[in-house]
């Protein structure tokens, strides 16, 4: 049980999510400081770029709403802690105004959002997504990659808001809907549910989780190599 012991002893520290941050903190750094976010940060990101993300990002969040509601429904037969639904619930609220927001944002841009089809790491993403949604996937697994899949874009989008950024100022309110503390605060409210489950899983289900963050992290890599036309 020696992994059991340094798993649980990484997770005394700030919890198993800290443990995973620092053994995967590799892959972390490519999902969260991608060439796309960091050529947005820098003022240099092709427009044409920004514009498929825009497109791309639209379909996936589509997506992502009933993946969200799945994970409410675990939520209210899985856990006994009502306030899990009530952060899950507002989580799933802001999608009403996100989708608003990219209608709005296409309009600015001048990208038709109607009729454009996902991209292969679209649909990959996407299948992901779906598979999660499954019965078998339990609420803890399910939980902890809604936090990994909402905080790779706060991490990622904060990094265009910092002292000494050069993003472009037409991309600004992008970059505040994800990279702002207030989604920061929500995203670390998901990775408490997240943790307060992973301490309590048995060993076959920390495994599926952790392999959950780690397919997380890949999407969101080639979500962004797709952005950028790679
Ligand atoms: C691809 C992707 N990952 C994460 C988010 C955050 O919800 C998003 N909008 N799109």
């Amino acid at each position: 049980m020696e992994g059991k012991n340094n798993a649980a002893e990484g997770a005394s520290g700030g919890g198993m999510i800290m443990a995973w941050l620092n053994k995967h903190h590799t892959i972390y750094s490519r999902a969260t400081r991608h060439p796309f976010i960091l050529s947005t940060r820098d003022g240099t990101v092709d427009l044409s770029s920004f514009k498929r993300w825009l497109e791309q990002d639209y379909i996936f969040v589509r997506e992502f709403v009933p993946f969200v509601a799945s994970v409410l429904l675990k939520a209210w037969r899985e856990s006994e802690d009502g306030s899990d639904m009530e952060v899950i619930l507002s989580g799933l609220a802001s999608l009403n105004d996100e989708i608003s927001w990219f209608k709005k944002e296409a309009l600015k841009w001048g990208v038709l959002l109607s009729g454009t089809s996902p991209q292969k790491a679209n649909q990959d993403y996407c299948r992901f997504l779906e598979s999660l949604m499954s019965s078998e996937i339990s609420y803890t697994v399910a939980i902890t990659a809604f936090w990994a899949i909402e905080a790779v874009y706060q991490e990622s989008f904060s990094l265009c808001l910092k002292h000494g950024s050069r993003t472009p100022a037409e991309l600004m309110e992008t970059c505040q809907r994800w990279g702002s503390d207030s989604f920061g605060q929500y995203c670390h409210s998901l990775q408490m549910i997240a943790n307060k489950r992973l301490e309590k899983a048995p060993d076959y289900i920390l495994g599926k989780a952790e392999e959950a963050f780690l397919s997380v992290l890949e999407h969101e890599i080639e979500f962004w190599n797709m952005s950028n036309g790679i």
